[in-house]
């Protein structure tokens, strides 16, 4: 189950994302907002994030303007590695060294299609595993 969440800033390509997902036989859960009244980031970031942590979500998808603030507040969550990622080389690479468990994007930024290649790498990207990369995750831990 992939949980995914967006401020008004995000809603579009939220929308977007979902029906990717839809299209590819993915199960999603929808923790909002609804539509492009303004709201604030850092609600959606917590509500996703806590999915993500209790487990009820394998991972997390995350959508603002312009991706950094809801990032920023996912970071806060403990458990969270977020990424901000705007291109597929970013997106392969924190899955492989980060085990990055949400992604972040900018709605205001990232055109759907290059969205739909960063998420699709994102869900599909397994973590190296390498003991250089699980040490250092552990350190982000402490
Ligand atoms: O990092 C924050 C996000 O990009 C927000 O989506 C953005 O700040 C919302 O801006 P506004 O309230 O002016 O639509």
């Amino acid at each position: 189950m992939i949980a995914i969440g967006s401020d008004h800033g995000g809603y579009a390509l939220k929308q977007e994302v979902i029906k990717y997902l839809e299209t590819k036989g993915l199960p999603y859960k929808d923790y909002g907002c609804y539509d492009t009244s303004s709201c604030d980031y850092p609600d959606y970031a917590k509500a996703v994030c806590e999915a993500v942590v209790n487990e009820t979500c394998e991972k997390g998808i995350l959508i603002c303007g312009t991706g950094i603030g809801i990032s920023m507040a996912a970071n806060k969550v403990q458990g969270i590695r977020c990424a901000l990622c705007h291109d597929c080389f970013s997106a392969k690479a924190t899955r492989e060294h980060n085990d990055a468990n949400v992604l972040a994007l900018g709605g205001r930024i990232v055109g759907g299609e290059l969205a739909l290649m960063i998420v699709d790498l994102f869900l599909h990207t397994p973590f190296s595993d390498e003991d250089r990369h699980k040490r250092r995750i552990e350190k982000i831990e402490l």
